[in-house]
């Protein structure tokens, strides 16, 4: 498994390993031994698994509050996405700093996002499937959506803004500075 660091401190690319034959591949798409040898020793106790039908469907920004923080570990079983993590502690050096990666069937790109961290993602093609490990059991109460056009944040999603497929849920939320953070920054020594 290839692991990189991305420029927000704990968001990591992972890519495991992938045997080719003439059937295919076939790749561990997690282990939970290589992942605590490797120092990612996360609990996750719920998969999810979503499919977007078009194109240029965004589903985020999104998180849940303490005490139902998430941590997710992303990958793409169908199609293509761009995934994005925004760093939502107080007190971080890359807070309301954002990456993106483009997560698909084909390059296998896994990323892992700790808590603390706003998830969404566009759908690059038609019919993605998105699939992803939480770390805590979803909590409609904690569950919590910012706007993916938020202008601080500024995203860059690769469409236009007005064209994004949307739910009712993600077209009306609030932005960041609105929606307060409970998260702290405690720096990894
Ligand atoms: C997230 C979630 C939703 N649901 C239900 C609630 C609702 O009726 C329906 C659709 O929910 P949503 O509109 O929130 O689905 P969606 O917009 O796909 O939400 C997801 O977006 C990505 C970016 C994430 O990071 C996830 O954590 C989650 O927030 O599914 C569950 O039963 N369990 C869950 O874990």
């Amino acid at each position: 498994m290839k692991i990189e660091q991305t420029v927000l401190e704990g968001v990591l690319i992972l890519t495991p390993a992938r045997f080719g034959d003439e059937r295919g591949f076939f790749s561990e798409s997690w282990n939970r031994k290589r992942m605590e040898a490797a120092g990612l020793a996360v609990e996750f106790v719920q998969d999810n698994h979503s499919l977007s039908v078009q194109a240029g469907t965004v589903r985020g920004l999104h998180f849940q509050t303490p005490p139902h923080a998430q941590a997710k570990l992303v990958r793409c079983g169908r199609g293509c996405l761009y995934d994005v993590a925004v760093d939502i502690r107080k007190g971080s050096p890359s807070y309301g700093h954002w990456i993106g990666v483009e997560l698909s069937a084909q390059n296998g790109k896994q990323l892992l996002i700790p808590e603390g961290f706003l998830h969404g993602f566009v759908t690059r093609e038609a019919n993605t499937e998105i699939i992803y490990k939480c770390s805590d059991y979803y909590a409609p109460d904690c569950d919590r959506s910012v706007r993916f056009d938020d202008p601080e944040i500024g995203v860059d999603w690769g469409i236009l803004p007005e064209l994004a497929v949307l739910s009712e849920k993600d077209r009306t939320a609030p932005t960041l500075a609105e929606c307060s953070s409970p998260f702290i920054y405690e720096a990894q020594l």
